[in-house]
Formats: C-alpha cells, sequence, structure tokens
C-alpha cells in the first residue's frame, strides 16, 4: 500500500519476515499511478525480493478504493502493461468494469500465463446469498481464474449467509473462490473461511487494507491451529 517505490521497499522488507503466501500490490495508494514504467519496475523488483507470488489491484474507489480519478482506458492501459511486462503473477479486476475490458485483459492475461481474479465488494452491506452467487456465477461465465467476494456484514445472520454462499459454490464452481465478510464481524471469516471453502485470506502487513483485516502473524497461528487438528 505504499505510496512510493520508498514506502514500498520498507513494507515488502518488513513482510518478507513475516509468513506470507503472496503479496497484493494495491497500486490505488501510489502516488504515481499513471508512471506505468516505474510501476512496472517496482513490481519486478518486488518479485524480485520478495520471491513471493504478486497479486496486482487497482480498487476503485466505489469498491473500497484510494480516490484516484481514473478513467476505465486508463484503468485498462495500467492492467496491459502490467500484464505485458510479465513481473506479476495475479490481477484482481473488478466486475463492474465493463465486460469488454475484462474480456480482453483476461484474453492478454491468458496469453502471458497470468491468472485473473474477478472481485466484487460491497463495502455498506451484505447481499442476498441469491445476489451473491449470481456475482460469483458471472465470474466463472466470464472466465475468471478466481472468483472473489467481500461484503460487509450488518449482523450476525450477514456472516452466516456469506459463509453458507462460500460452502454452496466452492463446492459447485470449477474455480477457486475466495470470500470474506470485512469489520470486526467479519473477522472469523477471515481466520476460518478456509474451513467453509474459501480458497485465501488476506491479512494486513505493514498497514490494513480493509476493514476487519487481522495480522498475518495472528492469521497464520490460527491456520496452523486448524491444519494441526482438522488435518488438512
Ligand atoms: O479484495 C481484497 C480483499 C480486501 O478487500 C479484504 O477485505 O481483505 C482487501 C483488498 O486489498 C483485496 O484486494
Amino acid at each position: 500500500m505504499g505510496k512510493n517505490r520508498e514506502a514500498l521497499q520498507d513494507e515488502w522488507k518488513q513482510l518478507n519476515e513475516k509468513p506470507v503466501d503472496l503479496f497484493e500490490w494495491r497500486v490505488d495508494y501510489f502516488e504515481n499511478i499513471r508512471d506505468v514504467d516505474l510501476i512496472v519496475d517496482i513490481a519486478k523488483e518486488m518479485h524480485q525480493e520478495t520471491k513471493r507470488p504478486l497479486l496486482f489491484t487497482k480498487r476503485s474507489e466505489e469498491e473500497g478504493g484510494q480516490a484516484v480519478s481514473f478513467k476505465e482506458n486508463e484503468v485498462v492501459q495500467l492492467y496491459e502493461s502490467v500484464i505485458e511486462s510479465n513481473a506479476v503473477h495475479g490481477v484482481d479486476i473488478e466486475l463492474r468494469q465493463p465486460e469488454k475490458n475484462t474480456l480482453h485483459l483476461i484474453d492478454q492475461a491468458r496469453n502471458q500465463e497470468i491468472d485473473v481474479i474477478l472481485s466484487y465488494h460491497n463495502f455498506t452491506e451484505t447481499p442476498s446469498a441469491q445476489q451473491l452467487e449470481e456475482k460469483i456465477c458471472e465470474a466463472v461465465e466470464l472466465g475468471a481464474d478466481v472468483a472473489k467476494i467481500a461484503v460487509m456484514p450488518q449482523s450476525k445472520t450477514d456472516v452466516i449467509t456469506l459463509l453458507q454462499v462460500t460452502e454452496k459454490m466452492s463446492r459447485t464452481i470449477s474455480i477457486p473462490l475466495i470470500s470474506m465478510a470485512m469489520g470486526t464481524n467479519g473477522i472469523m471469516t477471515r481466520l476460518a473461511g478456509g474451513v467453509f471453502g474459501s480458497a485465501l485470506t488476506f491479512a494486513s502487513g505493514a498497514q490494513s487494507s480493509a476493514p476487519g483485516q487481522v495480522p498475518v502473524e495472528d492469521v497464520e497461528q490460527v491456520l496452523r491451529i486448524l491444519r494441526k487438528n482438522m488435518g488438512s
């Protein structure tokens, strides 16, 4: 989440010491977001220095990202250059992007053997199970490698809805599903979502990129206990 190269270097140096399987670069926090060459250069360095897969994400303001006045075609151009550079292993594209842009980027990513996560975030509420299932199906139908949904629960019942959808859809669809409920109510989904079929969890490193994220060391402790006692 660093806003410049130095801040990013500091972050990944700290995180290199931690039990992290992959890094996400939330480029919407980067102050030179229009400098594509610089971004590609940093992505290459980040991968080299962290020796772990890199997920590249430009989150929109509507879905919890920083306010960056970026037009849709600028998002496409940024992703095109990053995919082309082969410096990242995965890109996160929001389902809200126009379909033709998404299909174009998926095509390009496939040529470079880069995975595409198609994502949906709702920072205000938890839509119905049916609506969430539709979002996941949309991601599958568009050709995602991974589908992701993040919602804001207003109650514990909302958390159960998210988990129920995760349990059902992770058994039904042919690609991995990542899910989480945000905020304090949702913390247990970040720790035990895997039990219900979520393929990955986001933890905070130097900073937190979404409400309810738990420090990576704490997440790792819980995952270790679950793996040890559940035998997976
Ligand atoms: O999509 C996600 C998940 C997330 O929103 C979370 O709730 O942990 C954090 C984002 O940085 C990431 O891109």
